[in-house]
């Protein structure tokens, strides 16, 4: 059973939470800066992100908890700790093909499939029932929302976020730091820095997360 360290305390660390227990490991601590001091909430500890100093042991893995692709970045280059200090999280009602590599830091949610030959980045979040098709690219930092398809050979490039219910058709790149809005479908390349919504999905902004 492994210990996990919770770095952000909101909703989206409360599903975290969950599949965490889902792969019968354990939440020790939930750090938040908007927590001033230590304290507890029955056995969970309670506090600052410096807490992280005291309560960092051997034993213990760490999960960036916090939904924003910008916020996640920050934190692990304000951390600055070994990658191996990163748990995987997939909950155990997710498929995950045996092939795929999920990188250090990610979370992958309950419904989520992940096919063969997919290459999963850092950081990354597949929400709930996200499909991840064969031989897919999901960078860095990426967030796919509740219901998102990724066909074949899709590229997702560092923190880009694809909106809920979205599809993107097979082949096609999405750059990074791109938002994909929610129930647009992508049929063809989108640059990075970018906004694109509807269908098919069209340029709306320019400066992207
Ligand atoms: C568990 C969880 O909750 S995970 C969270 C998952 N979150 C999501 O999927 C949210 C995705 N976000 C969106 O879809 C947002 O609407 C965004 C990011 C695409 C755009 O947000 P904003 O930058 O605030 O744009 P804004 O709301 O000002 O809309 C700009 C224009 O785009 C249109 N628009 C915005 N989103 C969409 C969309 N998803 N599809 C089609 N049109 C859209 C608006 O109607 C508006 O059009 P108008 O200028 O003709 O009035």
């Amino acid at each position: 059973m492994e210990k996990i360290i919770l770095i952000g305390d909101s909703g989206h660390a409360k599903v975290i939470e969950d599949c965490i227990r889902s792969q019968g490991d354990n939440v020790i601590a939930k750090l938040d800066d908007r927590y001033k001091e230590k304290f507890y909430e029955g056995v969970i500890i309670k506090g600052p992100i410096t807490l992280l100093e005291d309560l960092l042991t051997d034993e213990v893995k760490i999960v960036i908890a916090i939904g924003s692709n910008t916020i996640r970045k920050s934190i692990v280059e304000r951390l600055d700790i070994s990658k191996e200090k990163y748990a995987v999280i997939i909950h155990s009602q997710a498929i995950v093909c045996s092939s795929v590599k999920v990188g250090h830091g990610s979370v992958i949610m309950p419904g989520v499939v992940v096919n063969a030959g997919a290459i999963i980045g850092s950081h990354a979040i597949f929400n709930s029932n996200s499909v991840v098709e064969h031989d897919c690219v999901v960078e860095d930092f990426t967030h796919i929302s509740p219901g998102a398809i990724l066909t074949g050979n899709v590229k997702v490039g560092q923190g880009s976020h694809v909106g809920a219910g979205s599809t993107i058709i097979p082949g096609v790149e999405v750059g990074s730091w791109t938002i994909v809005g929610a129930g647009s479908t992508v049929i063809s390349n989108i640059e990075s820095n970018v906004t694109a919504v509807g269908v098919p999905a069209k340029v709306i902004k320019r400066e992207g997360l």
